[in-house]
């Protein structure tokens, strides 16, 4: 069954905790995103795992470069996950997976910016990643013509484990578990929501039915 991720992209770890305390229920994997971390540190992570020590937590920090050092940073503040770009070269991400072997934690190689998402999948795999995530980050989202079907064509061809970012919510949410994703990840369909509790049960009924 497909994991429900959060992508929480709030710039506070208090105002964070407080929309994963509302929807913790639902989700299975607690994601800091980018611009939260920067804004609170490693400090962040570590507050984020305390109020959910059963929870997976994802630090999306999209590692460019240094991935074994960077890795080791967010498996030592409590993550369980932490995302590393694939248009680095295959040292970062192997360091990565160094890493997070030494930690028993994961992996999950970002696809943003990738011209063939399904290859680079099957490269970051065999390098010894966790999952791999098919990503139209929020600037791609905002171009004119996105489609998150694109996203959900490569995640039914890729044939190894992906997760899909970028536009998950009740629109799309049949779909994306239809593709095979082992992960659906939705941020504003959660964060944004008027009832964020409501939004998450919605998207965890359709992917657990
Ligand atoms: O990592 C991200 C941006 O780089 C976002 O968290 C991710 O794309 C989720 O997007 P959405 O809010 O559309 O669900």
């Amino acid at each position: 069954m497909a994991k429900l991720q959060v992508a929480i992209d709030l710039l506070k770890i208090e105002d964070a905790i407080a929309l994963a305390k509302k929807v913790a229920p639902y989700i299975d994997i607690i994601e800091l995103g980018t611009p939260l971390i920067k804004s609170e540190g490693l400090s962040g992570i570590r507050k984020m795992k305390d109020a959910f020590p059963d929870k997976l937590v994802l630090a999306d920090f999209k590692t460019a470069d240094a991935g074994e050092l960077e890795a080791n940073m967010a498996f030592g503040a409590g993550a369980d996950y932490v995302t590393i770009l694939g248009t680095t070269g295959d040292s970062t991400i192997a360091g990565a997976v160094k890493a997070a072997k030494e930690h028993g934690k994961g992996v999950v190689v970002d696809t943003i910016g990738v011209k063939d998402r399904v290859k680079r999948a099957k490269e970051a795999i065999a390098l010894g990643a966790a999952f791999v995530e098919l990503h139209a980050g929020l600037d791609e989202q905002a171009e004119e013509g996105y489609s998150i079907q694109v996203l959900i064509d490569e995640a039914a061809r890729a044939g190894v484990p992906v997760s899909i970012a970028g536009g998950v919510n009740m629109n799309s949410i049949a779909a994306v578990k239809q593709s095979g994703v082992v992960v659906a990840v939705a941020g504003a369909a959660i964060y944004g929501a008027e009832n964020p509790a409501e939004a998450a049960k919605a998207l965890k009924e359709i992917l657990n039915a």
